[in-house]
């Protein structure tokens, strides 16, 4: 502890000494507290000491900026990581030059003609979702809006990378040599996965729990079936011998395991690692934002009201026809407008991912405040994104809404300003990171937007978003007081109870 305090000290920043500070410790809080510890230590970084290690917490834009840009002297702590891998290594947990190749192998499949295939499977994902709903007849009741945006996402995703599209009607039979269907070992898998994560398989094994038997039978079912996919996309390369598409995700990572040059190949182990946490990465993020966006439309009727305004003068007459909608034509203009708004403030205020974390395997120097200071190797360094999407010198404080004393703190639908977008403001360099910056930015930025872009209009063209309670003021206090209170951290953000929301056909 002296030693580390030492180190502290000597970095000139400000610093607290753990257990004495825990607030920022406590990381399933960090959500919830925002801005609020570096008001109380009137910096927006500092230290915390403990004799297991110094951790520096910013919230500062030009410290993220310096944090984020300089990829080989602020890396990603692998070793806290490392529990990702539970199918093979992953682009998440790497550092270096394996997960440089990772990105390479992944990046050209990230292009525009996956951002095509995403916005017509949303599309198509999105109707099954309102039939699911019973929303053709008029109105469709939705006990727990996440978990069908759960598999919504994932829907999207099996399409988009492994080309094996996922009906919600699922009446697939089980096929010889397995014990689980294939959307019910997928899906499994991914409400699992703490379990899978935190759990070591041999005491899964000899667990007596029965969730702990389907999970584990689930994880090798999942493993299973993509050796399958794998082995089919084998055959698939060798008899089209053409090396030029980059047709889904499994095709890259694919064709990386069989590069005859070993500089650039990677094990089978890594195919697989990497299929699993592209799904993870790109599946929860999604799903969590769209409930989220839909419970602030429905608490916001006068929002909500202007974004069908402007989804009617966008689409005009083939407002009613979602198959004629294109990606090109349509994509930038409705995200341009209110969906787009409503997308930035959504993952303004819900960071899916609330603190990011760095470290520095030497000693490293940072500016801050133009001064600059000296931080000792291995610092986690972790810039929270719940802190700085709040931070009032960038951006506007809760309004006094009628709402507000109901929400209680972090005031959720009183900080809610989707206008703000609107006006096309500039925003600082580093005070909005919600897809992360630089060289470990978000993969799948751009497929995130084309998917929240075509699902929203897909739901709002022809529905309204109410709460299960109604549209009067009571029922909008007990809902702002839910999205502020009902949210847990495990993982990613997200509703920590089931979010209730009916879909009432649009006059
Ligand atoms: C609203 C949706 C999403 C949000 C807010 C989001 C946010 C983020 C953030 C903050 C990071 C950086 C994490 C870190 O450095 O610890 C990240 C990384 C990543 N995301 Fe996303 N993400 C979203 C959707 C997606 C989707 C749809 C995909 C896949 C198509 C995806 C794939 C990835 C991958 C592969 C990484 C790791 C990149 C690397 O380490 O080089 N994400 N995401």
């Amino acid at each position: 502890l002296q030693r580390n305090i030492r180190s502290a000290r000597d970095s000139g920043l400000k610093y607290v000494v753990a257990p004495s500070w825990l607030p920022l410790s406590l990381f399933y809080r960090t959500w919830a507290i925002g801005y609020e510890p570096f008001e109380k230590q009137g910096v927006d970084t500092f230290i915390i000491v403990s004799p297991a290690g110094n951790v520096m917490w910013t919230c500062d834009p030009d410290v993220i900026l310096q944090l984020t840009a300089r990829h080989n002297d602020f890396v990603k702590p692998t070793e806290m990581l490392g529990m990702l891998n539970i199918y093979g290594p992953t682009i998440t947990a790497a550092e270096g030059d394996e997960h440089r190749r990772y990105r390479k192998i992944a990046a050209p499949f990230l292009n525009e003609d996956t951002h095509q295939t995403v916005w017509t499977e949303t599309i198509s994902q999105a109707q099954s979702m309102l039939e699911h709903w019973n929303c053709n007849k008029g109105v469709g009741v939705v006990p727990d809006v996440n978990v069908d945006a759960n598999r919504f996402a994932l829907h999207v995703l099996s399409k988009a990378f492994f080309n094996r599209p996922m009906a919600w009607d699922d009446k697939t039979v089980i096929p010889p040599g397995h014990k689980l269907s294939y959307s019910k070992a997928i899906s499994t898998v991914f409400k699992n996965y703490s379990t899978l994560f935190m759990i070591p398989k041999p005491v899964l094994k000899i667990s007596p729990a029965q969730e702990h038997k389907l999970c584990l039978e689930a994880y090798d079912e999942f493993k299973i079936y993509m050796e399958e996919m794998v082995a089919d996309e084998k055959q698939h390369i060798a008899s089209t011998q053409d090396s030029s598409d980059n047709d889904n995700l499994l095709q890259n990572f694919v064709k990386a395991s069989q590069s005859p040059d070993t500089e650039t190949q990677i094990p089978d182990a890594a195919v697989f690692g990497n299929l699993f946490i592209f799904t993870l990465a790109g599946h929860e993020t999604s799903a969590n934002t769209l409930t989220f966006a839909l419970s602030l439309l429905a608490c916001r009727p006068d929002f909500q009201a202007a974004l069908h305004a402007d989804i009617n003068d966008i689409l005009g007459a083939r407002r009613d026809t979602p198959a004629s909608w294109t990606y090109p034509q349509d994509y930038s203009r409705l995200m341009d407008g209110h969906i787009g708004a409503l997308m930035n403030e959504t993952i303004r205020l819900y960071t899916v991912l609330p603190f990011i974390p760095k470290t520095n395997p030497s000693v490293q120097s940072l500016t801050v405040d133009g001064n600059k200071h000296i931080l000792a190797a291995n610092t986690l360094a972790i810039v929270n994104t719940s802190a700085v999407h709040r931070h009032p010198k960038y951006w506007l404080q809760p309004s006094s809404s009628p709402t507000k004393a109901a929400e209680g703190p972090p005031y959720a639908l009183s900080s809610f300003r989707p206008e703000f977008w609107l006006n096309k403001q500039n925003v600082v360099p580093g005070s909005f990171v919600p897809f992360a910056e630089g060289f470990r930015s978000c993969l799948g930025t751009r497929f995130a937007k084309v998917e929240f872009c075509a699902a929203v209009a897909t739901i709002c063209a022809e529905f309204e978003v109410q709460l299960i309670g109604g549209t009067d003021t009571e029922a909008i206090k007990a809902g702002a007081r839910r999205i502020s209170q009902e949210v847990k951290f495990e993982m990613g953000l997200k509703p920590s109870d089931a979010i209730g929301l009916r879909f009432v056909k649009r006059r």
